[in-house]
């Protein structure tokens, strides 16, 4: 994996405008001008170009690293943690080239709570999901506060959006939104409308925030559950890294240790452990079973993930399964046994953005502080009912500074 750099916009921007450019003679615009902004090709061809952007949210986590250095001896609510700096990083990338100081911090809080309560709304079980005719009637009010919500977040992004455009001054880093913004056909002189570039920013954002946030708790409580893994885990990272420096991104493929924890976790924790529900075009048979066309399926990756047929001792936490074997089982939805990003056309549009971010911070964090849990108490693996699996109870543990240069804190 290499760095790349948002501010070497020339060859980027070039990129960047045909990739868009492909998407949208793939999808044709209708007559009123608008094309679908969800749509499968648009999403997966535009996701990686956020990949770019990742420069910003890794500076953004550096505040993070200073906050937990703060908290030096005292406890931390790892899921906490996990989710701001999570968030932090995607509204870096998304428009930390146009908002900054004050306006912009107040503007990510408030992101922030808008999309938590976006989140919980989303894994709320609803009734009118078993029982379709009773939508209508919103018995449980999700719907409505499910409005809201978007709405709320709708808003923050027209803020944003206005500010970039009516703020003509010329920003020195171009982030996503900009890069949005900017972009031109070449060939049709057409833009992207508002709606598809709101629809695009709140695509990641649900995609991406939970899903990644709780991979990390789930990971950081498999480590503390297990010494022995946290050790090798932190010698691999002093190795690599060294004491006098600070996780970047290409040190990640000389990881394989770390990466085979990640894989390990995601594997006993999918974070989506029923992934996207299908729907077949044609009746067919499976198993001995007929799946109606039309029906609704859902397919039990944490089942798969945990089935004795496929996997040796399959609730044991043991990463080394994965060492030696990175090629054979990627997360590239091929082998069906493994799919933590799920498979097929509609597999994660986020994958290699949700899998950096995901090895990024915990490099840093496991590379920068000794983690230990608060005497007597032990973390448990108990699992919260909802679209992303959560932990049912959260993590708390003490940081300590693990590396002498104190600088690297700041
Ligand atoms: C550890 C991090 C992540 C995990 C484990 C994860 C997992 C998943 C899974 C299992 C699905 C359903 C796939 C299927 O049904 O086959 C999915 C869908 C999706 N994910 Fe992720 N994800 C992660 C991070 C991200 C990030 C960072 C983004 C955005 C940048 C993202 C955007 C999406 C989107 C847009 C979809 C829907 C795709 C579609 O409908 O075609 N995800 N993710």
């Amino acid at each position: 994996m290499t760095s790349h750099s948002p501010t070497a916009t020339q060859p980027l921007q070039h990129w960047l405008s045909l990739s868009v450019e492909r998407i949208l003679h793939s999808h044709p615009t209708g007559q009123n001008g608008a094309c679908c902004a969800g749509s499968l090709s648009m999403r997966c061809r535009v996701m990686p170009i956020l990949m770019h952007f990742m420069l910003f949210g890794e500076t953004k986590s550096r505040k993070s690293i200073k906050d937990v250095y703060g908290k030096n001896g005292t406890t931390i609510d790892v899921g906490m943690l996990a989710y701001s700096t999570v968030i932090n990083m995607i509204t870096s990338m998304f428009w930390g080239g146009t908002l900054e100081g004050d306006i912009g911090a107040n503007i990510n809080a408030q992101f922030r709570d808008a999309v938590s309560e976006l989140l919980i709304i989303w894994g709320k079980p609803n009734i009118s999901d078993f029982f379709p005719f009773l939508a209508s009637f919103d018995i449980q009010g999700i719907q409505g506060d499910m409005k809201r919500a978007s709405r709320w977040i709708e808003n923050i992004f027209d803020f944003v959006i206005d500010q970039r455009t009516k703020n003509n001054t010329k920003i020195s880093n171009k982030d996503f939104l900009d890069f949005l913004l900017e972009f031109k056909d070449h060939e049709t002189g057409k833009s992207l409308s508002r709606p598809q570039i709101k629809a695009f920013l709140a695509d990641i954002v649900i995609g991406g925030t939970g899903t990644t946030s709780t991979s990390f708790e789930w990971t950081m409580a498999e480590l503390m559950l297990h010494p022995e893994v946290m050790k090798k885990t932190q010698e691999e990272l002093t190795e690599v890294v060294g004491d006098a420096n600070v996780v970047e991104e290409y040190h990640f493929h000389k990881l394989p240790y770390l990466q085979a924890v990640v894989k390990e976790t995601l594997r006993l924790h999918p974070s989506a452990p029923l992934l996207l529900p299908r729907c077949p075009s044609q009746s067919c048979t499976l198993g001995g079973y007929t799946i109606p066309k039309g029906a609704k399926v859902f397919l039990n990756a944490w089942a798969m993930h945990r089935d004795s047929q496929l996997w040796e001792n399959p609730y044991e936490f043991r990463p080394e399964r994965f060492v030696g074997d990175s090629n054979k089982l990627d997360f590239s939805g091929n082998k069906f046994h493994y799919i933590p990003f799920g498979s097929g056309r509609r597999m994660c549009a986020g994958l290699h953005l949700g899998e950096r971010m995901l090895m990024y911070t915990l490099a840093t964090f496991l590379h920068m502080f000794h983690w230990k849990v608060p005497d007597g108490e032990k973390p448990d693996t108990g699992e919260k009912f909802g679209v992303v699996l959560e932990k049912s109870t959260p993590l708390i543990v003490i940081p300590t500074p693990r590396l002498n240069n104190l600088k690297l804190y700041h």
